[in-house]
């Protein structure tokens, strides 16, 4: 059987070369051509499967996609010509909750805030929204989910969209819809952007459109800017330039990148492809993964935030992939965005560092030993 993966999906070979015939191709640029004997396609988020990229696909009977949002699959058009379809959900919640983790630690450094004083809204309350809502709590805060569509279901314990845009710190992880009640492009528009406090900070580590960013750069420019943290942009890999100046933390769409969860994202279409062509599993995530380079540290008394931030960067430094970006669009090459995102650090998860010593709140992420940890589920 033929695989044809994107060359940036870590683990291919180790899960599927055996078996099949794998060949990869940058993701962003494959053509119908490439899909021609094709049997199983798996992609990343940068590659549009649609029609015309079909349109050679004489063999193909599996589409997967390693990440969690699939606004870039037509999955209409494989449900129409018979071919399986595969996910990877929740495969890399757990990184997106360690990047607004570090995000809050350093926003707090820079505004000189205490997270526990202050109130976080997640728009969207689904996988990604969850985790970040669990450190949230983890650090003190008070947390406000805001799920129109869950709340239509029935689910308790949720505000509406401006009872959440009241919060110190708003963070969205929805996915990116252009139809129907609930829709996603441009969620916070120009008029949200015009009615916020100075003092209020904006995360985005969902999808780039979700945000107007030509109206928050017109709000930047003027007297009251906000706090910004963006990792994913509108018409991206073309970031708007002008606007990252105005933004504290700027990154490539990484938020999603640990080691894990991109090995879990593959390892989602490795089960879902076993059980397409009815093949035994032969793998496990586990024997993928590397031991991490530091994987225990002793604490003698509770970290204080200032201390928390610093354990954070042992495993996750944000500002290194903030600056990383800032020197890449200074060079001016359009492949910036890509580059940083094809070459990207291996990065583990909060989770590879056991923290030895006291009773730390388990929710921030950190393992900790079970005698140790301070449970709170
Ligand atoms: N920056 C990155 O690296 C990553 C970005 N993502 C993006 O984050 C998105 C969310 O991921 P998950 O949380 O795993 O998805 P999910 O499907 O588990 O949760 C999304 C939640 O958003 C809610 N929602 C939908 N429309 C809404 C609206 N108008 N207002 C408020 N809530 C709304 C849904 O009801 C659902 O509960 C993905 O679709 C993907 O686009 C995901 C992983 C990594
Ligand atoms: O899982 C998602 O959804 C994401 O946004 C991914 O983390 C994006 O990674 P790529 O597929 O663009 O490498």
């Amino acid at each position: 059987m033929k695989v044809l993966a994107d060359e940036n999906m870590p683990f291919v070979r180790e899960l599927f070369g055996d078996w099949a015939e794998v060949i990869t191709r940058p993701g962003r640029t494959m053509v119908p051509a490439d899909l021609h004997d094709t049997d199983a396609l798996l992609v990343r988020s940068v590659t549009q499967v649609n029609a015309h990229l079909l349109e050679q696909a004489n063999k193909l009977t599996f589409v997967g996609t390693a990440t969690i949002g699939c606004d870039h699959i037509d999955t209409q058009l494989l449900a129409q010509r018979g071919i399986a379809f595969a996910s990877a959900p929740g495969c890399n919640k757990v990184a997106v909750g360690d990047y607004v983790m570090a995000a809050l630690l350093r926003v707090a450094a820079h505004k000189n805030w205490q997270l526990a004083d202050k109130t976080l809204a997640v728009i969207g309350a689904g996988n990604t929204g969850s985790e970040v809502a669990r450190r949230a709590e983890g650090l003190g805060m008070k947390v406000l989910r805001c799920d129109p569509p869950k709340a239509a279901a029935g689910a308790a314990g949720l505000v509406n969209y401006d009872q959440a845009l009241s919060a110190d710190i708003i963070s969205y992880h929805v996915p990116i819809t252009h139809q129907g009640p609930y829709a996603t492009h441009h969620l916070l528009n120009a008029a949200h952007i015009a009615a916020l406090d100075e003092n209020q900070v904006l995360i985005n580590a969902c999808r780039g459109d979700v945000w107007n960013n030509q109206a928050l750069l017109t709000r930047q420019q003027g007297a009251r800017p906000l706090t910004l943290v963006m990792d994913v942009w509108e018409h991206e890999p073309a970031v708007l330039a002008a606007l990252v100046p105005y933004v504290l933390i700027a990154t490539p769409h990484i938020a999603g990148y640990s080691l894990e969860g991109k090995a879990r994202g593959t390892f989602a279409l490795y089960r879902a492809l076993c059980q397409h062509i009815g093949r035994a599993e032969q793998h496990s995530i586990a024997s993928l993964l590397p031991a991490p380079d530091i994987s225990a540290v002793s604490l003698t008394r509770a970290p204080s935030q200032h201390q928390l931030a610093q354990l954070v960067r042992l495993v996750y430094d944000i500002a290194h992939d903030d600056s990383g970006f800032r020197r890449g669009l200074a060079t001016g090459a359009p492949d910036f965005f890509d580059a940083l995102r094809k070459h990207y650090a291996e990065r583990r998860e909060l989770g590879s560092l056991i923290l030895q010593g006291v009773g730390l709140d388990e929710r921030l992420g950190f393992k900790v030993p079970a005698q140790a940890a301070d449970k709170h589920n």
